[in-house]
């Protein structure tokens, strides 16, 4: 099968709206964000390595801001402690519309649920691995303490959080250079100069980056009580931290 490709942004928009996580954007998001996230691949191939050695007997594994599943499934495979299950979870009917049956084609012993809700208005339940992979820049930044602490509040002592995000770096010409370099790896991956900015242009408003050093502190300050970013490409980052 064919993966659909990200033309969304290829034709001039004469009234450019947000981004947003629809019907056209769930249709090619694989393409979408292999062809835009430098070592997306490898950071969901990770995640499912550090699940399989967090995991903790009969807890809840999430995955917040799901999307089609990539890392849900990540968490499917690599998952053997016994009596857990996985609950993904998206604001988007179009995401989630489609992710439980990508899910569900792959086999796994541990059950997985995908919702439909608002990761701010979840109740969560006791958990031993919690995935954010490039969900937290899409929450409005006052709500990620609140998030964080919620997360925290429900963890198992030794459980595992991972957190993937676009970061910002506070000076201004290392920040211009890796934006540079970002921009020439979508180029390399067939990303017109048009589609370049109008999607940087849609997503201005929605995805607002922090600085690593935020990240890190936040996650401190929240109870974790190891934090350790283990990839970096360009601004692309991933952390994880030990309750
Ligand atoms: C970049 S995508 C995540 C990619 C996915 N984690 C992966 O590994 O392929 C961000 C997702 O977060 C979801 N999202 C944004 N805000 C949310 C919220 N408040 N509650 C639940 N999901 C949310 C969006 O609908 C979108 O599917
Ligand atoms: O395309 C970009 O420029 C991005 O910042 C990448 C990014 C992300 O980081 O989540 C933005 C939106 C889409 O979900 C896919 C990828």
């Amino acid at each position: 099968m064919t993966v659909p490709r990200d033309a969304i942004y290829a034709q001039p928009y004469s009234e450019l709206g947000d981004f947003a996580f629809d019907e056209k954007v769930a249709e090619v998001f694989p393409d979408m964000i292999n062809r835009s996230v430098p070592g997306y691949a490898t950071m969901v191939h990770t995640i499912g390595r550090l699940a399989g050695r967090f995991a903790q007997p009969d807890s809840v594994l999430y995955d917040l801001g799901c999307s089609l599943g990539a890392s849900t499934l990540a968490l499917k495979q690599n998952n053997k402690a016994p009596g857990c299950s996985i609950i993904g979870i998206d604001s988007s009917a179009a995401m989630v519309e489609r992710c439980q049956a990508h899910v569900d084609a792959f086999r796994g012993d541990t059950p997985v649920h995908i919702e439909q809700g608002d990761i701010l208005q979840t109740k969560y339940k006791p958990c031993s691995v919690v995935i954010l992979n490039f969900t937290l820049q899409f929450i409005a930044p006052e709500k990620r303490q609140q998030l964080l602490q919620q997360i925290s509040d429900a963890m198992l002592p030794g459980g595992l959080l991972v957190l993937s995000e676009k970061v910002r770096e506070p000076e201004t010409v290392c920040d211009q250079v890796l934006v540079d370099l970002h921009h020439d790896f979508k180029r390399d991956n067939g990303y017109s100069e048009l589609e370049i900015s109008q999607k940087r242009a849609a997503l201005e408003n929605v995805m607002r980056l922090d600085t690593l050093q935020q990240h890190q502190q936040r996650l401190q300050e929240t109870g974790f009580s190891q934090v350790q970013n283990w990839y970096r490409c360009f601004n692309f980052t991933s952390t994880f931290a030990i309750k």
